[in-house]
């Protein structure tokens, strides 16, 4: 039998680069907020520490939790505060602190966001140094800022926009459409997580084959097998609901995830995809009958994601040695549940 391997990624390279961020921060004030509490500069001292404060936090939070979105919006907020408390202390020619924290907040949040927080600081730091600039240099710092502006913007647009696509090609398999591996490993890392913490009470895994798929390549080409593999993922999306999710797991094998549905309800969901699969007309097979077979198993709490679909893939190596075209359940399960 085939061995399976899940990989759980922890750290990637978005949570270290705010590890990286939030971690420089800390180690960057902290002398700064020794000087100032040597120095007496109360106000100064007090914002230091609560930056050093913040950011020590924000590293802990994505370090234990592996999250980011709240630590993107943490920093963001914290350089745009930090930026404007400092020229609120400090006076107007602070007002350089702007475009660094500008930045940070183009790099940390969605552009659409960070336009938001960046207008409403922009306007704010405005208010603070109007009192205290002459009108020629305002309007430098409004034609520098508004620069800044529109190329983070801009930047930022066409950053996210890249990342969506490279992560939906990374994530799709070619030739059907479906979630390929990559898809299917961030799924069972989100669901054995999910029900790990109880905000999902029960799910299941359909591992799906064609059978004899080997005699289809040999008899009616290599193409027109990936034909059949094509049509096949339309069928499975057809007969699945909408919370549930289907991958192509590898060669002529794939994966559905039944979101909320114990083995029972997973059970007669496969046999009707068995029954959609066999009263399809192939005419690329020449309208001959195309049968499939199936492992299910219910997650059950405590087990990782591999050991999961390693079940899945054994029920299904057992309907494949009872004669094919047929669904097994894991037995370690539910007892007796092959159905033809
Ligand atoms: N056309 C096509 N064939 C593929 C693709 N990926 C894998 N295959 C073929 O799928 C076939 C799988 O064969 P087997 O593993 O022997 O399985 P099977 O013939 O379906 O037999 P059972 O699973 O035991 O019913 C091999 O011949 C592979 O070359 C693909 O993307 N396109």
């Amino acid at each position: 039998m085939r061995s399976v391997k899940i990989t759980n990624s922890k750290h990637n390279a978005d949570s270290a680069i705010i590890l990286f961020i939030s971690g420089s921060i800390t180690l960057c004030l902290l002398p700064f907020c020794v000087i100032r509490i040597m120095q007496g500069d109360w106000p100064v001292a007090a914002l230091n520490v609560s930056i050093t404060t913040l950011a020590f936090a924000l590293f802990c939070y994505v370090y234990f939790t592996y999250r980011t979105l709240i630590a993107r919006w943490g920093l963001s907020l914290l350089s745009m505060s930090a930026m404007l408390i400092t020229i609120h202390l400090k006076g107007a020619e602070q007002i350089l602190w702007l475009y660094p924290a500008l930045t940070t907040v183009f790099y940390m949040l969605s552009a659409h966001f960070a336009a938001v927080v960046g207008m409403i600081c922009l306007v704010a730091a405005f208010i603070i140094i109007y009192p205290d600039v002459n009108s020629l240099y305002l309007l430098t710092i409004a034609a520098t800022a508004a620069i800044t502006f529109v190329f983070s913007y801009a930047f930022s647009l066409k950053m996210h926009k890249k990342a969506y696509f490279f992560r939906n090609e990374s994530e799709t398999d070619p030739l059907t459409g479906l979630g390929n591996r990559r898809a299917l490993d961030s799924k069972l890392a989100e669901i054995t997580k999910k029900i790990k913490t109880k905000s999902l009470t029960s799910c299941s895994l359909l591992l799906l084959d064609i059978d004899n798929f080997k005699n289809i390549n040999d008899t009616f080409g290599h193409k027109c097998g990936d034909q059949v593999l094509e049509a096949f993922a339309n069928v499975l999306l057809k007969g699945i609901r909408g919370k549930d999710s289907a991958y192509r797991f590898g060669g002529e094998e794939f994966v559905i995830i039944l979101t909320d549905t114990p083995l029972e309800g997973a059970l007669t969901l496969a046999k009707n995809l068995l029954k959609d699969i066999e009263t399809t007309q192939w005419d690329m097979l020449e309208n001959k009958v195309l049968t499939s077979s199936g492992g299910v198993a219910e997650l059950d709490g405590t087990e990782a994601s591999y050991e999961w679909i390693s079940r899945a893939d054994r029920a299904l190596y057992e309907a494949k040695n009872a004669g094919r075209n047929r669904i097994v359940a894991d037995s370690s399960n539910l007892d007796d549940c092959a159905v033809a």
